[in-house]
């Protein structure tokens, strides 16, 4: 019998100065792995064959040092330390070797500047004393979240995975990690989501802040600050991690994609769309970051009041919408429902904290939104609130109106809205597909897509019906890994994960829905027994 454990982890690293974060994560772009043999003795074969942009360059490889080697190719560069000598095979490293009980292997991947390696942190000690490290920041962070009560697993593994899709030097969130994981198996609709969108970090800050966790909000509204500059009412509705604003997509030709699903893209052409929701989900943000972090001071209002300007000047015009269609745009009732929002935040925010602001003039055009998508965003036919104006579609993204309080969940409408969804969107199981029959400008299909289903639980806790909800949140946590990590989607046949992992949407409502069903609980509880 031999057996042996595997460590892999990025480190953190320590600065006592940074005024929103004590360690600075992932700054040196590292992935160290610590090898133990437990039992027995076992033969160990580490290979390390470094490939750049995308697999496309085969770098020139060299031994620094017995125990160093470096490669470089194209614009990509990486270190590998290995406490067992390396040698040089075609186009990488190996080491080989035996370790028996209670020995250790160590090694570490450095993605490197073109030119150069620092091989000062290079050894073996460093890593054990980075693994204590990168422990202590974990557990301390993980003891931050406030949550205590039923699927706390499921709660603090999302948080963790929001985390992990932070920059920690920018503050900026991404989607999600990967590029192109198709929304169906050999389809065509495979996107890269390494990059922040307001949107989607939006509702991740929403997800932290429920949770206890500040600095990210802190960070976060730094990061939108940094990155909108100069374009505050223009918004990119995504950017870079670094702030990027051109994201232009292409495809590679030459990957065939996972299980082959072709295209892979790297980029995203939606990053030049208009989505009027962006602005609403700024405004959202701004009003959560005074009610759990901190008030708002001149700065940030006049940078809040021309997001106020561009909805004022723009809420009429027709948009791509929170879907992203690449079909042209239309007065879609989701992106209406978020200028309602940008314009109902900027008044609460005057009301609580008395800044300056022509708030009649706001409750006048909040009133007029409300007005004109239930006029128009509702099909009075069908009795439910419909994908745009003119349409006749159902939309999940519509299952929000109850959450951003435009709309009770119990009011006419919106019952027979969710009914709806629940005959027309949904699977056997319940889970929700965003459309049907819209020509979204995009060949295939694509599963049911998890934050919608997630959405369906929400409404149904606003219904009081709390065990519906309860088993419908239990199978979509089926869905999640060994490792309670979630993709986008859902696959209707087989039950696989489908679409980019692990998704920040995924994960952000698992936190939502899991602190609304307790709470919803502990009211139900409270009222049985007065
Ligand atoms: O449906 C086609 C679109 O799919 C992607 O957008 C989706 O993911 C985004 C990131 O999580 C999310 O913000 C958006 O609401 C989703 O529709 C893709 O990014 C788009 O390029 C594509 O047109």
């Amino acid at each position: 019998m031999a057996s042996a454990r595997l460590t892999d982890f990025m480190p953190v690293h320590h600065d006592e100065d940074a005024p929103i974060e004590p360690y600075k994560v992932g700054e040196s772009h590292q992935i160290m792995r610590i090898i133990e043999c437990t039992e027995g003795s076992i033969a160990l074969n580490l290979e390390c064959h470094p490939r750049f942009e995308y697999g496309g360059i085969i770098p020139h490889a060299h031994l620094e040092r017995p125990n160093i080697g470096f490669a470089h190719g194209g614009s990509g560069a990486i270190s590998l330390y290995c406490s067992v000598p390396l040698r040089m095979v075609e186009g990488g490293f190996r080491s080989e070797g035996t370790l028996r009980q209670g020995q250790k292997a160590f090694a570490i991947v450095t993605y490197e500047s073109r030119f150069s390696y620092d091989s000062k942190s290079l050894n073996s000690a460093e890593i054990e004393r980075s693994l204590a490290e990168a422990t202590a920041y974990w557990q301390n962070w993980s003891d931050i979240c406030t949550y205590d009560g039923p699927y706390e697993e499921y709660v603090l593994r999302s948080a963790l995975t929001l985390k992990a899709l932070t920059y920690a030097p920018s503050g900026g969130m991404v989607a999600a990690p990967t590029t192109s994981l198709p929304e169906s198996i050999g389809g065509e609709r495979n996107w890269d989501y390494r990059y922040t969108w307001i949107r989607d970090a939006s509702f991740a800050i929403y997800g932290l802040h429920i949770l206890g966790y500040q600095r990210e909000a802190r960070a976060f509204r730094n990061w939108i600050e940094w990155a909108t500059v100069g374009r505050p009412r223009d918004l990119n509705i995504m950017y870079g991690l670094g702030g990027e604003r051109r994201l232009t997509e292409v495809t590679l030709p030459e990957l065939s994609g996972y299980r082959e699903s072709a295209p892979v893209r790297i980029g995203n052409g939606a990053y030049s769309q208009f989505q009027l929701d962006a602005y609403g989900e700024l405004m959202d943000s701004a009003h959560l970051y005074r009610r759990f972090v901190g008030p708002i001071d001149e700065e940030y209002w006049s940078y809040l009041r021309n997001v106020v300007n561009f909805v004022l000047d723009h809420w009429r015009d027709p948009d791509e919408g929170v879907w992203e269609a690449r079909s042209g745009r239309q007065h879609n009732v989701f992106s209406k429902a978020w200028c309602w929002v940008a314009l109902d935040r900027a008044i609460k925010m005057v009301n609580a904290l008395g800044l300056q602001g022509d708030v009649d003039h706001w409750k006048t055009v909040r009133a007029e939104i409300r007005e004109q998508i239930l006029a128009h965003g509702f099909d009075e036919e069908r009795g439910v609130f419909v994908q745009a104006y003119g349409s006749d579609l159902l939309d999940a993204s519509n299952l929000m109106l109850p959450l951003i309080g435009f709309i009770k969940a119990d009011d006419p409408r919106m019952l027979a809205t969710i009914r709806a969804t629940q005959r027309e969107l949904t699977t056997e199981k319940g889970f929700v597909y965003r459309y049907r029959g819209f020509d979204d400008g995009l060949p295939g299909d694509e599963g049911t897509f998890n934050i919608c289903s997630f959405w369906l639980c929400d409404n149904l806790i606003l219904l009081g019906e709390l065990d519906e909800a309860t088993a419908l949140f239990e199978r979509l946590l089926d869905h999640t890994n060994d490792l309670g990590l979630m993709s986008e989607e859902i696959d209707s046949h087989s039950g696989e994960m489908l679409g980019n992992f692990p998704q920040a949407f995924s994960h952000l409502s698992i936190i939502n829905t899991a602190v609304q069903l307790q709470r919803a609980r502990l009211r139900a509880a409270r009222r049985a027994k007065a």
